[in-house]
């Protein structure tokens, strides 16, 4: 299994390093347009392959995509991330050209290629990438829900005072602000449904607190988040790469799908060796129907951007 990342820079740099970590793949990729970066970035993780114990080969490269050849899985982080005070949105104007180029520079070189979107505004790159290359839809998956749905077990355990092995939870939508769903009528600890333990107003601000779960690390760190957002892309390319049919939410091209048509957006898809293999359909109440269609209507605002 050969992945490559675009952009060597903190998402893309986690992403590498949690790939290789978890010992699946044979070889990462890292490509950045800066010159000497992700050499740097590469070997810098390969020093610590011997301590890690990992034997994923990992190789930097400035802007060569020949050596990108043959790549089973792309990765694309290359574009700004906001600062405090920004949306996403706000970053279309410069990560459309760069996704762009990049995603077509990767298809040149690797046609049969899966391709994770993570550059932001991310449900808008992944459209724009099904837009204007010929990959099949299911070889283009947005990374938004897998993070946004580790941040809300967080918020979770931590309101239930537990550990966070306990909890399971999703969240389905836009990966924005306030276009993200995190399901909380659906959310449970060990089996048992959330509400049990929670009040009404506890839940709705566990749900507040995830749907802002990127400005308020911006905040903290004065750049979005890398380390989970690393994570959620490796567990992705591990579930392809190991074909383990395993569910997450991700900003899926929908064609009728709950409703939809000629945008991405995150629903829950089985991920396996051919990228998505199903879009799992689940019944939604008439609040969550709604909320659905308001974060799409946000999505669309911004396609219609491109
Ligand atoms: N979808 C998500 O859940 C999610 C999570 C975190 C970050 N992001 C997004 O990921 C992107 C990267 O964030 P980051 O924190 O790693 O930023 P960063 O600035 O640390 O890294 C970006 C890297 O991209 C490189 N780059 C820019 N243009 C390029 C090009 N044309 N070709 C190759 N490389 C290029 C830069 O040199 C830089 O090293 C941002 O758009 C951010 O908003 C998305
Ligand atoms: O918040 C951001 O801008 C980056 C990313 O989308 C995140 O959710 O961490």
């Amino acid at each position: 299994m050969k992945v490559t990342v675009v952009g060597a820079g903190a998402v893309g740099a986690s992403c590498a390093e949690y790939i290789a970590i978890k010992d699946f793949a044979s070889e990462v990729v890292l490509l950045d347009i800066k010159e000497g970066y992700a050499e740097g970035k590469a070997m810098d993780l390969m020093q610590t392959a011997s301590l890690n114990g990992f034997d994923t080969k990992i190789t930097g490269i400035t802007n060569d995509y020949s050596k990108t050849a043959n790549s089973d899985v792309c990765v694309i982080t290359s574009g700004i991330p906001r600062k405090p005070g920004m949306t996403r949105e706000e970053l279309i104007g410069i990560n459309a050209g760069i996704v762009k180029t990049v995603s077509s520079n990767l298809i040149e070189f690797s046609p049969e290629t899966i391709i994770i979107v993570v550059s932001n505004p991310m449900d808008t790159m992944a459209y724009l990438v099904h837009k204007s290359t010929s990959l099949p839809k299911n070889k283009i998956i947005g990374m938004g829900g897998a993070l946004d749905s580790a941040r809300f077990k967080y918020r979770l355990a931590e309101a239930l005072q537990g550990p966070i092995s306990d909890v399971d939870g999703m969240v389905i939508g836009g990966h924005s602000d306030t276009g993200m769903i995190p399901l909380t009528r659906l959310a449970t600890r060990n089996g048992v449904p959330v509400s049990e333990f929670l009040s009404a107003e506890r839940l709705n601000e566990v749900l507040e607190a995830t749907k802002v779960g990127g400005a308020t690390l911006t905040k903290l760190l004065g750049t979005s988040a890398w380390y989970a957002p690393g994570a959620a892309v490796s567990a992705m390319v591990q579930a392809i790469a190991c074909d383990t049919k395993k569910v997450f939410p991700c900003s899926a091209l929908l064609e009728g799908e709950y409703g939809f048509n000629d945008i991405c957006l995150g629903v829950p898809v089985v991920l396996g060796k051919n990228g998505i293999e199903e879009i799992v359909k689940i019944t939604l109440n008439d609040a969550e129907k709604a909320t659905m269609q308001e974060s799409a209507k946000g999505v669309k605002a911004v396609n219609d951007l491109l």
